[in-house]
């Protein structure tokens, strides 16, 4: 009786309750569950009856999901002493503020700005402190079970794999090489089902004629790999170790290796020493002349067709897009790359499932597809997992993070706390989309109660515009029933393709608004992953073991802070616009949690001039012979000694948590405090000028080290962990706080020792301030050291004349009474 009730309802596609306290849930995959509401039981009397009923349902689900196992797991994870330490810090900050605050009401002190700039501050922190506790309270994990899913041996959906290039001589075409070679490695079931689309946006001949040779080397590179199950199939990286042979693997896969690796490097140079002059003689890539970077029609190359393969053989398309450019169009940088990557995709493959990654970052785990289908398949609901994005990781990195730009423990706390609210932010790399949700269609559950039936012509050419092809693409992603192409002649649809390539396709539709990556700011990731839990979805983390990918993390100074202040610029872009996640929680589907989890990056720039004010406090009081923390002898003087250091105690914990060292917390440490008042400050001022209207804001694409065979960056240098300088304005404000605090150290002391008035200047500093000073020169020691270093590890004159101006007029201002 039951087995037909279910086999009833399946067919007229109910869900939901079916019969008096069982439920039947269908997931995307045909999964039949069938559950049973057991308080139910308890209430009524035929007990046993019931019972019966509920042991047969679970026979019946079982037999009829065919004893599938799971795909996923979300396992919580505890956190109790670290919960602990979270309110230890909140009440300490609380209690700094209600001391500073019962001072400043106490008549018998002399009113004291320093105090209440010192309070507004404080309370500032106290806010990020909260946010950071919300971010961080209640992490989990997402386990997966690849081999469940090629048990099962459904059918796989198919994927369009995306990489963006955009400068040949910031990201050299060999990096790009690997990074494809490493995807059109990856296992899946079928290659057929695969397609790597890369899109140049230098127009660059050199970049399309080293993916051609990728096309012909791939031919000898995956079915190797394959074969010997290879670990990481970016050559680069592969080569960079010697064969492992102690394995199992004989004298022929010693043989092959040494074959492989010379073939590879014969690649290598062949595309190191390519000559754009003879390249472009080349009839193949007849296209490229006359092109130049900014000014050319869309050019498409189909360098690999893999529709005729046979099952388990072949490898993924391989298809070069460089989209128009016209000196007369805005181009939106990588959004808008993405975009036409999303389009030409849809009329070439329509893959349901769409990868991105950056140019530099291979996938480094063979079976990363594999784990994102657990993923996006293993949900009762799909609702709960709209993408799924891998946590960015870092190959050939330097020791201890130098930089601060590694973002582990980042990534793992506050990673792991924001996939237990409402997902993981999109980081605009490592990260699978569902192509539907890019498109803006909103979870099933609203569809159920919003209007039904399929949208109509005129709506769809409305939001995804002109192409007949795009939009029948996107009707059969939006209704569900995809069918990818999979025996598409990839040539014939060049021209298609070319359509939608175009600068002005998108005028008057929907792409960068509602539909595709979303326009309007430097860091379209976090806004396009905004509006897409905005909609209601939620997102997933992969962390798998060995990482996903692998990608290269920027390394000296300019490069460092260049890439801070472009993240800082377009978070704040967010925030002010009418895309803020305020706006979200409170017009849209994003949980407020979640949205509290946003507000952590979008104040970062926020942060800078509260955290500057803080910084010039203690020199101030030094200058001017005044205080703004209490005396040693104040039994207040303990509350922001304790809070201090159980604040760095906690930070150090983290770091060592995460199997850190202690340096690498240090690192971090002080590059947060440099970060902050250099690459976010002026994130904040550019904004504030941009929204003026006096300046633009633009992306610039962060340099990727060359890595050739040693898989460790090319560094000839003595020290590469070394901060370097040039003569960009975002080395001005902490040159001026370093020089600035050393001047208020040695005042101070003049005064203290020489002259002996410390203790005899009612509120003026005590040891509090003194303290606080060296600190900062610590944190900002960088710096100190690029004052007396030459050449790139010494801060340009330019930079020291102009910061030295800043520091004499702010000390003539501090010592004026
Ligand atoms: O006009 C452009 C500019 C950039 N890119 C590509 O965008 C990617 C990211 O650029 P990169 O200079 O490496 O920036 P990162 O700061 O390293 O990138 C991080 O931050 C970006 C947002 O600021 C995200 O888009 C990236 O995915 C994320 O890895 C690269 O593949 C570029 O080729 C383009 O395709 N077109
Ligand atoms: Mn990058």
């Amino acid at each position: 009786m039951l087995a037909a009730l279910i086999g009833a309802a399946l067919r007229k596609g109910i869900k939901g309750r079916i019969w008096d306290g069982y439920k039947l849930h269908r997931s995307d995959r045909d999964v039949v569950v069938l559950t049973y509401v057991v308080n139910a039981s308890f209430c009524c009397p035929p007990l046993a009856y019931r019972s019966a009923f509920f042991v047969a349902a679970a026979i019946a689900s079982l037999a009829m999901a065919g004893a599938r196992k799971k795909l996923q797991e979300r396992v919580a994870l505890r956190r109790t002493a670290w919960k602990l330490a979270d309110i230890v810090v909140l009440f300490l900050l609380l209690a700094l503020l209600a001391r500073r605050a019962a001072t400043l009401g106490d008549t018998s002190t002399t009113w004291q700005w320093p105090w209440l700039a010192a309070l507004v501050c404080e309370a500032w922190f106290t806010f990020v402190w909260l946010l950071t506790i919300n971010g961080k309270w209640s992490p989990v994990r997402f386990d997966t079970f690849p081999e469940h899913l090629l048990e099962a041996d459904d059918e796989l959906p198919a994927v369009d794999m995306f990489v963006t290039t955009a400068d040949p001589a910031l990201e050299p075409p060999v990096i790009t090489v690997n990074t494809v070679l490493s995807l059109l490695a990856v296992d899946y079931p079928d290659a057929r089902k695969l397609a790597c689309y890369v899109s140049d946006d230098g127009c660059s001949p050199v970049t399309c004629y080293a993916l051609s040779e990728v096309a012909a080397f791939a031919a000898l590179w995956v079915p190797f790999c394959k074969r010997h199950a290879v670990g990481v199939r970016a050559p680069f990286m592969y080569f960079s170790s010697a064969p492992d042979e102690a394995g199992s693997h004989g004298a022929d896969f010693l043989e092959s290796w040494a074959s492989m690796k010379s073939e590879y490097d014969k690649l290598a140079s062949r595309i190191e020493n390519a000559d754009e002059g003879s390249i472009l003689q080349d009839a193949e890539f007849a296209e490229f002349v006359g092109s130049e970077r900014r000014n050319h029609p869309t050019i498409i190359k189909v360098l690999w067709d893999n529709s005729k393969s046979k099952t388990g053989e072949g490898f993924p398309h391989l298809v070069y897009v460089s989209r128009e450019k016209s000196p007369r169009h805005y181009h939106n940088f990588k959004a808008g790359a993405m975009n036409v990557l999303t389009r030409v995709s849809a009329v070439m493959t329509n893959a349901p499932i769409m990868l991105n990654v950056d140019c530099d970052m291979f996938a480094n785990n063979p079976g990363v597809a594999l784990h994102a289908m657990c993923l996006l398949l293993g949900f009762d609901d799909e609702t709960d997992s709209g993408f799924v994005q891998a946590p960015q990781k870092f190959y050939g990195s330097l020791r201890d993070d130098p930089f601060g730009n590694q973002m582990e423990v980042l990534f793992q706390k506050l990673g792991g706390g924001v996939a237990g609210i409402q997902g993981m932010f999109y980081g605009g790399t490592g990260c699978f989309h569902r192509r539907k949700v890019i498109y803006g269609t909103p979870p099933p559950d609203t569809v159920k109660h919003g209007t039904t039936g399929s949208p109509s012509y005129k709506e769809l050419q409305m939001k995804f515009g002109n192409s007949k092809e795009l939009i029948d693409s996107s009707r059969s992603i939006i209704s569900g029933d995809v069918l990818a192409r999979t025996t598409a002649n990839m040539s014939s649809r060049i021209e298609m393709a070319k359509q939608v390539g175009a600068c002005n396709y998108e005028a008057g539709t929907c792409w960068g608004q509602e539909v595709g990556w979303v326009y309007g700011s430097m860091t379209e990731d976090i806004l396009t992953g905004q509006r897409i839990h905005t909609t209601g979805w939620k997102s997933v983390l992969m962390d798998t073991n060995p990482p996903a990918f692998l990608g290269c993390a920027p390394t000296g100074g300019p490069a460092s802070l260049t890439q801070f202040k472009r993240w800082a610029t377009g978070v704040l872009e967010i925030l002010i616009s009418k895309n803020s996640p305020i706006l979200g929680t409170i017009f849209g589907r994003l949980q407020l949690r979640q949205c509290l989890a946003y507000l952590i990056v979008d104040v970062w720039p926020v942060r800078a001039p509260f955290e500057l004010c803080y910084a010039l406090l203690g020199p101030f009081c030094l200058l001017a012979n005044q205080s703004f923390l209490p005396k040693a002898s104040d039994e207040g003087f303990y509350i922001p000694v304790a809070l201090f250091l159980t604040f760095q105690v906690y930070y150090l914990m983290e770091y060592k948590d995460c199997g850190l060292s202690a340096r690498a917390w240090w690192n971090n440490h002080r590059m947060q405090r440099i970060t902050s008042a250099s690459a976010w400050l002026l994130a904040f001022l550019t904004v504030l000028l941009k929204t003026m209207g006096l300046s633009e804001t633009v992306f610039e694409v962060t340099r990727k080290e060359s890595s050739t065979s040693d898989g460790s960056g090319s560094t000839n240098e003595a020290d590469p962990g070394l901060f370097t300088f040039d003569s960009s304005p975002v080395f001005i404000p902490v040159t001026v706080l370093a020089i600035l605090n050393i001047v208020a150290i040695a005042v101070g002391v003049w005064h203290a020792v020489v002259t002996g008035t410390v203790k005899g200047i009612h509120g003026g500093p005590g040891i509090g301030e003194f303290l606080y000073c060296c600190w900062t020169v610590l944190c900002f020691w960088p710096f100190v050291r690029g004052l007396v270093s030459r050449g790139r590890y010494g801060i340009p004159w330019s930079v020291k004349v102009k910061a030295g101006l800043i520091v004499g007029a702010l000390v003539h201002f501090c010592t004026r009474n």
